[in-house]
């Protein structure tokens, strides 16, 4: 390392901290960007066994990583992180471009594995996966390779609603795209988009790679011959990893399909609205997945996200789960979880054992998880459950595979094979001739040097050893002058001389010749090794999956029983049932107790509208009638006192106002495009939450689309809908329709103040409560006078205010509803153009053309009253 003085604010920082940590490597976070200094970059890429294509001149000096598999610096960490090694995150705030400037604010953050964050893990996740996509926005293929874990799998769809809801779900590091079909795709992540050649995605180029790969004649026993755009993608994945990886994915050794009809299909926006992986403020914390993963390995929590990011429809493989789940309740998964606590990551292992990447370390954590399985039979002996059943078949000891790894590799390793010291003793009996002859080294040159010793008389002979001259015989330079004339001079120093001997010659020979052999028969070993378990990795991968589902469903009957949840029934019934229902996140975060609540869709109630005041807990209730039904739909149990479930096809959510400055979209915008989207994909099978629709313009025109919607909805579209909304006309729509209904939070006032009982009951709200609410958050007293004599004069003259006539009058004052069967011609009208609008297709222009063209066909603007058309 050069010296100190003159460097950087941030070689400085990276001096002091190697200082402190030499063993953990350090990664600097400027802006968006990592760098790794040339000595941690040199080490790393010794561990990941990857070539640096460029180097840095000066030690210290910052390189690109060019060369990097995952292409990406945080797949790089996540990658070093996964093997179990610590690493550093030096965030530099200050002039990121040059870091030469002042710096402001340094942190640095030492990531070790042990504590390995949502983020880490789910950046790990996502740096694995290659996916390819084919087609065009209205047929589209995708196939996702899943490099770490020799996961390969294809779907094929339609729309490109739906591609984005899966590329959200897969979140790969690196798209693969034709490049001139890139712009038909409609894709507009540029996170890792890699243009390929378009004859990669060509059929037959796509089934050569496939049937290459896999060894077969053709693609019969596929099943994909009817998916030509997912067999496109998957030959184009192939393709590119035969350009980009050195090895060929031994381990990647079948191809799944996964049908896009039979996963719950959630779109990107409700994945992110639902706070599924991510929280709101992008964290991994208060998620549903931060509650339910308690895993206590990588690939068991790898399986359970996998699990939430694709809720499954088939009832019978989610009764499966449940009843493995309940069996391990019923009799305790304890012992269960004590045992894999104790296993390594066996999916990364077996892919690095099939990439030839494999390190000493992972062998010995194969090791020891084969040495547990005897206690993994012992802790699933006496489950009766069929699925745990043929988990531990899957997860039965492997004497064979165990006895060869105890005897081949000794008890803790060094971290690469590089120098050796690897292989057991008495494994090879060669190798073991080999290092016999180099140990007794030590034992020949301690007599040599006695035996020298005591024949010259000379005190201050030793015998030593360097790189440059090997082995010498050093005399101190008083006594040099006695040496005797068989020595050979080999080195004038200060103080002393060196020389050889032709004993010491032959000697040095044959150790050298001797420990340099041993070093390549054990490297060839240790190859043996590792191909003699490539010959095995299907039983290997088998192990892997079995512990990892294993883990997943102890982890799911840990939190039914920590959190008192309760199985939910799953049948064919149309409906959603849920009794003393609680939000699975919110339970866990606030410190007052939750308040449970009921809900019942069915064929007869298929819309709720919601009202209450502010802080009611109008989309806390929502919210959580979608994350039951998501968590019912991966088998896991739920808060709630009972539940039933009739089949669920999408979950829709249009919650939340927020814009989209960089995709140049207002907030209404944003909002309308989602509920376009909503209008064109729902079915009588979906999940629709909607909150305060329309509130992202003027308030006629709000409640004009919030009403067609809502109709569009009850009426066309059949959904089950949760619509909560602040416009009281709504709550009119149940005397029009009778499969929709009111429900509110209720909240009562106490003194000048409002008490939120976050209890649901039946009909409408009936009061507001705005200003007690915004009383409650501070505004101040005189502006909250100024709105209660404005709110007073507006009351006052309520017969005068404005009035659509499309709406009944809110329920406070009965009227008689309209005849159901003749729906208000304007509010038809205004459906069919938004039933008409293709979310992917309009553009802001159109958007304001369209809110013109509503406003002229009720009559109306923001300021004018509407006149009844
Ligand atoms: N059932 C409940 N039991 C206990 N606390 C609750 C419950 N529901 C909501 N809360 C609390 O009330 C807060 C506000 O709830 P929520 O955001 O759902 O209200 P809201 O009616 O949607 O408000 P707004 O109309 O302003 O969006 C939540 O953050 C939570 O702390």
């Amino acid at each position: 390392m050069t010296k100190a003085a003159g460097h950087t604010p941030m070689m400085q920082q990276y001096l002091r901290i190697k200082s402190e940590h030499p063993d953990i490597l350090l990664f600097y976070r400027m802006g968006d960007f990592y760098e790794l200094f040339y000595e941690d970059a040199r080490r790393a890429a010794e561990l990941l066994d990857i070539t640096l294509t460029q180097r840095g001149e000066s030690a210290g000096a910052p390189i690109p990583m060019a060369g990097v598999p995952v292409h990406s610096y945080e797949g790089y960490l996540a990658r070093l992180l996964a093997r179990g090694e610590a690493v550093a995150i030096c965030e530099q705030v200050g002039d990121p471009a040059t870091a030469k400037g002042p710096v402001e604010r340094q942190v640095v953050r030492v990531v070790t594995p042990g504590t390995l964050t949502d983020e880490a893990l789910l950046e790990e996740r996502r740096s694995n996966l290659l996916t390819a996509v084919a087609g065009d926005a209205e047929r589209w293929g995708l196939a996702s390779l899943e490099l770490a874990a020799g996961r390969y799998t294809v779907c094929e769809g339609r729309g490109s609603a739906q591609l984005a809801a899966e590329l959200e779900r897969l979140s790969p590091a690196e798209l693969l795209v034709p490049e001139d079909l890139s712009d038909r795709l409609q894709i507009t992540s540029e996170r890792g988009l890699t243009r390929r050649p378009p004859w990669h995605f060509e059929r037959d180029s796509a089934e050569r790679a496939l049937t290459q790969h896999f060894g077969t004649r053709d693609l019969s026993g596929f099943g994909i011959e009817s998916m030509p755009l997912a067999v496109a993608a998957a030959g184009a994945v192939l393709q590119y990893v035969a350009d980009t990886q050195r090895s060929a994915l031994p381990h990647i050794r079948e191809l799944r399909i996964e049908q896009t009809e039979a996963a719950i299909t959630i779109d990107a926006a409700s994945r992110r609205n639902l706070e599924l992986e991510t929280n709101l403020s992008g964290g991994g914390e208060y998620t549903l997945a931060g509650i339910l993963d308690t895993t206590v390995t990588g690939m068991g929590s790898r399986a359970l996200r996998r699990w939430i990011n694709r809720p499954l429809r088939d009832q019978a493989a989610l009764r499966e789960r449940q009843s493995a789940v309940a069996a391990l309740l019923d009799r305790g998964s304890a012992t269960l979880r004590e045992v894999l606590r104790g296993c390594a990551d066996v999916e990364r292992i077996a892919a690095r054992i099939g990439m030839g990447s494999a390190r000493p370390r992972d062998l010995t954590g194969l090791r020891g998880t084969l040495a547990a399985l005897p206690a993994l039979e012992q802790a699933l002996a006496g489950f009766s459950d069929h699925r745990l059943l043929t988990l531990a078949g899957d997860a039965a000891p492997q004497p064979e595979l165990l006895e060869v790894l105890q005897g081949a590799i000794i008890e803790q390793p060094p971290v690469v094979i590089r120098d050796g010291g690897v292989i057991a003793d008495g494994h090879d009996a060669e190798l073991d001739e080999l290092r016999a002859l180099s140990r007794n080294a030590d034992g020949f040159l301690t007599d040599l040097e006695t035996r020298e010793r005591e024949a010259t008389g000379l005190s201050s002979l030793k015998v030593s050893y360097n790189r440059v001259h090997g082995y010498y015989i050093e005399i101190s330079r008083g006594q040099s002058e006695q040496a005797p004339a068989r020595y050979i001079r080999r080195q004038t120093l200060k103080g002393a001389e060196r020389y050889i001997t032709p004993e010491l010659k032959t000697f040095e020979d044959r150790v050298l010749s001797a420990r340099e052999r041993a070093l390549a028969r054990e490297k060839a070993l240790y190859e043996a090794l590792v191909e003699w378990l490539r010959e095995r990795l299907d039983r290997i991968l088998d192990l892997a999956r079995a512990l990892a589902e294993l883990d997943a469903l102890a982890a799911l009957a840990e939190r039914a029983e920590t959190l008192d949840y309760t199985r939910p029934v799953l049948d064919s019934t149309p409906g959603i049932e849920i009794t003393a229902g609680r939000h699975p996140v919110v339970e866990r975060s606030i410190e007052s107790p939750f308040i449970p609540n009921d809900i019942r869709l069915d064929d007869q109630r298929r819309m709720l509208v919601i009202t209450g005041p502010n802080m009611g807990g109008k989309s806390t209730y929502m919210r959580q009638i979608a994350l039951l039904t998501l968590m019912a739909h991966i088998g896991s149990f739920v808060p709630a006192a009972d539940a039933r479930f009739g089949p669920v096809d999408r979950i829709f959510t249009r919650i939340g106002a927020s814009d989209d400055l960089a995709g140049g979209r207002s907030t209404f915008m944003v909002e309308m495009t989602e509920t376009a989207n909503i209008l064109h994909n729902a079915t009588r099978e979906s999940l629709v939450l909607l909150d305060e629709i329309g509130r992202g313009t003027s308030t006629f025109d709000g409640l004009a689309l919030a009403w067609a919607t809502a109709e569009a909805l009850c009426e066309r579209i059949g959904a089950f809908t949760l619509f909560a909304t602040h416009y009281f006309e709504m709550t009119a729509l149940p005397e029009q329709y009778p499969a929709a209904g009111n429900v509110h939070l209720e909240a009562v006032e106490h003194g000048e103040r409002i008490v939120f009982l976050h209890s649901v009951r039946n009909g409408p709200a009936n009061q507001s409560y705005g200003l007690q609410v915004a009383a409650l958050a501070g505004v101040p007293a005189t502006v909250l006078d100024t709105a209660r004599a404005k709110l007073a004069r507006l009351e006052a003259s309520e017969p005068a205010a404005p009035q659509l006539s499309l709406f009944a009058t809110p329920a406070s004052t009965p009227e008689p509803a309209p005849p159901p069967a003749a729906p208000d011609p304007t509010a038809e009208a205004i459906m069919t153009r938004l039933a008409d609008l293709d979310p992917d297709d309009l553009t802001p222009r159109q958007a304001h053309e369209l809110v013109c063209e509503w406003r002229s066909l009720l009559g109306t603007n923001n300021s004018a009253p509407a006149s009844k058309p």
